[in-house]
């Protein structure tokens, strides 16, 4: 896809949660001077419009600062968000990179539906292309569907699987996958794992162990622990990241189906509150969908103000 169509795609994808931003904001400006109440006001519809309490708050202050008692416009409304969006977001844009261990191992966790299996595909495309060699593992053993779903994405790509049974153990098959991807040199392994609801603890203790077994072929593995986040889950996203941090030491997030949610807010709200990289975001089922995101556009898309 090319660099236009995919701002296209971005713009397109975020156009519910600027429309939403918009219609929480109606009303807000045009007034002859900024006043306290106003900047309530602003301050109560950037909350409710996923940003988070900390972004609302950094927009009231700017505004605060340079429109107290003077005329605010959209425009200028529009603009201190996406000013602001994009100051928070550019710290934590962060493309996943190919870390020099072979195999440099990618253990991707989220909830049920969250995406995961899709955004492996998209991610082992997208490595492709940079002419790294990459290889799956089906570490979903508790659903036959995602191992068969997965198996499919890897004959689609031309890459090599390592796939057990139903109900099979997974951190036995992470195991496994590692020691043949040393063997055939492989530079990225991408293991998938089960969706699981964060309060579900005794799936969330095997995530732990997958994450000790790997370890044990070598100390820095797995490299990276990304964790796939849904965009139309709004706020219940923050305590997913809160949840498995801790079980799995999160070390990055993808989101996805930004394009079919008004909440993309939410990212800009993550991404202050915990500060991890956001690897990439997804706007859209089909496998060039997903990819790493420039800050600028991210918050321009965001707060709804034009691009060139
Ligand atoms: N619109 C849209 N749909 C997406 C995006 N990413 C994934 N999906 C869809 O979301 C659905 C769930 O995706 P999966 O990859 O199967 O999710 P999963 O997390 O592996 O699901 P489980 O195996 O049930 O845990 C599929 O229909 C995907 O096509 C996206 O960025 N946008």
């Amino acid at each position: 896809m090319s660099e236009k169509s995919w701002r296209d795609r971005l713009f397109g994808g975020l156009k519910r949660t600027s429309e939403k931003l918009g219609d929480n904001l109606t009303g807000l400006f045009g007034k002859a001077a900024l006043d306290a109440q106003t900047l309530d006001e602003i301050e109560e519809a950037l909350i409710v419009s996923d940003l988070g309490p900390a972004m609302a708050m950094r927009v009231r202050d700017r505004l605060a600062e340079g429109r107290f008692n003077k005329e605010l416009t959209e425009e200028y409304l529009r603009g201190v968000i996406a000013d602001e969006v994009e100051k928070v977001l550019t710290p934590v844009a962060k493309p996943l990179q190919f870390k020099a261990a072979r195999p440099h191992v990618i253990l991707v966790i989220g909830v049920n539906g969250s995406g995961k299996t899709t955004t492996i595909a998209k991610l082992a495309k997208r490595f492709q292309e940079q002419g790294r060699s990459v290889m799956l593992a089906a570490g979903d053993t508790f659903r036959a569907a995602a191992i068969g779903q997965l198996t499919i994405w890897a004959e689609r790509l031309g890459v090599p699987i390592v796939a057990g049974k139903e109900g099979g153990d997974a951190a036995g098959l992470a195991f496994e996958a590692v020691k043949q991807a040393t063997e055939k040199g492989i530079d990225i392994l991408i293991v998938d794992t089960a969706g699981r609801l964060q309060n579900r603890t005794e799936l969330m203790d095997e995530l732990a162990k997958i994450r000790r077994v790997l370890g044990r072929l070598d100390p820095a593995s797995p490299h990276d622990v990304v964790l796939v986040l849904d965009a139309t889950t709004g706020q219940n996203a923050l305590s997913q990241i809160e949840v498995f941090t801790q079980v799995a030491q999160v070390t990055g997030l993808v989101m996805t189906k930004l394009d079919g949610s008004a909440r993309g807010g939410m990212l800009v709200a993550a991404a202050e509150k915990f500060g991890l990289p956001i690897h990439a975001i997804g706007v859209g089922e089909k496998i060039d969908d997903l990819r790493p995101f420039d800050p600028a556009d991210m918050a321009r898309a965001i707060a709804g103000t034009a691009y060139a």
